[in-house]
């Protein structure tokens, strides 16, 4: 029995999920206590590091979060919105903290998620890389000093296999350069252009996504004006940073009261 915090890592087979496995298991300052999985998934009931590939790392792999949850300080979870939803339910009732990577949720996953924070931490963010997270007070700030002469337009270009357009990057982008200019994202996005579009519209943050190979994570933002542009970018070149952010963020949310809290609270920024 370790003294370490408690981490369980739902996902556990996904690209992220793996990665956050080794990185909880090598760490010194968290144990691994549980390994999630859905429950068709043939990883159920094996070792997780032998499921893996490697040495056994003494967890076995579940479908039923609660017993794991119970021994647990803090969840890791980047998986896809139902489970998070569900995820978020079962920390707020043993009140651990959630760490939430999960993209691609709506307004109603939003706000179910939002009723969970009232009894537990929730640390949630589409990128929890340090260099995006700065980018967001750049963006913001490049925003607020041009006006709508300049177009807004948010490239997001990644693998082959991701199932959600815009990123939770790219909105996080969005999200910063309408809070730079004062508007609401909501209202003035264009997502999605096709066909006989019309001209652009004044004011509004446009988004494109390109998807491929095995491309870990670009974005850019494009402030186009009259015979300039700017473009701020960010290029992930390494899974593992999002995991390091997470553990990070797992480490800070312990501590803290029920509520919703991004990156920013954890990096201070
Ligand atoms: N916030 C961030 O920094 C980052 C977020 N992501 C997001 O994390 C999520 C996962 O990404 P990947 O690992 O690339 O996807 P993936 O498809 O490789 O892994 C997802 C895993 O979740 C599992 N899963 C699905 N439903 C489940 C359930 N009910 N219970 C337990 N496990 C379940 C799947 O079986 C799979 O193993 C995506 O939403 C992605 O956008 C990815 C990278 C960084
Ligand atoms: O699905 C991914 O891979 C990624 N998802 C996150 C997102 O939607 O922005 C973060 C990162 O770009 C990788």
């Amino acid at each position: 029995m370790s003294d370490l915090p408690g981490v369980v890592v739902t996902g556990v087979s996904g690209r992220m999920g793996q990665m956050l496995v080794r990185m909880v298991a090598e760490s010194e300052r968290v144990h691994l206590t549980g390994a999630i999985e859905r429950p068709d998934h043939p990883w159920v009931g094996r070792d997780v590091g032998e499921a893996m590939g490697g040495a056994g790392l003494g967890v076995t792999v579940e479908s039923d979060p609660l017993e794991s949850f119970a021994r647990a300080r803090a969840v890791i979870d980047f998986t896809a919105p139902a489970a998070t939803v569900e995820y978020a339910g079962y920390a707020a009732q043993a009140r651990l903290a959630h760490i939430i990577g999960t993209t691609g949720l709506s307004d109603t996953d939003l706000a179910a998620i939002s009723a969970a924070a009232r009894h537990a931490a929730i640390m949630r963010a589409g990128n929890m890389s340090l260099g995006l997270n700065m980018l967001l007070g750049v963006v913001r700030q490049v925003a607020a000093s041009l006006d709508d002469s300049y177009d807004i337009e948010i490239v997001e270009a990644h693998h082959r296999h991701k199932v959600d357009a815009p990123s939770g990057t790219a909105l996080m982008l969005g999200e910063a350069a309408a809070e730079g200019r004062g508007i609401s994202l909501s209202a003035m996005s264009d997502r999605g252009r096709d066909g006989l579009t019309g001209a652009r519209e004044p004011g509004h943050i446009g988004f494109a996504a390109v998807r491929g190979g095995d491309i870990i994570g670009s974005h850019q933002v494009i402030f186009a004006g009259d015979g300039e542009r700017i473009t701020l970018s960010h290029d992930a070149s390494d899974r593992s940073l999002f995991a390091r952010g997470a553990l990070r963020a797992a480490l800070w949310a312990m501590d803290q009261k029920p509520g919703e809290y991004d990156m920013s609270d954890v990096l201070g920024l």
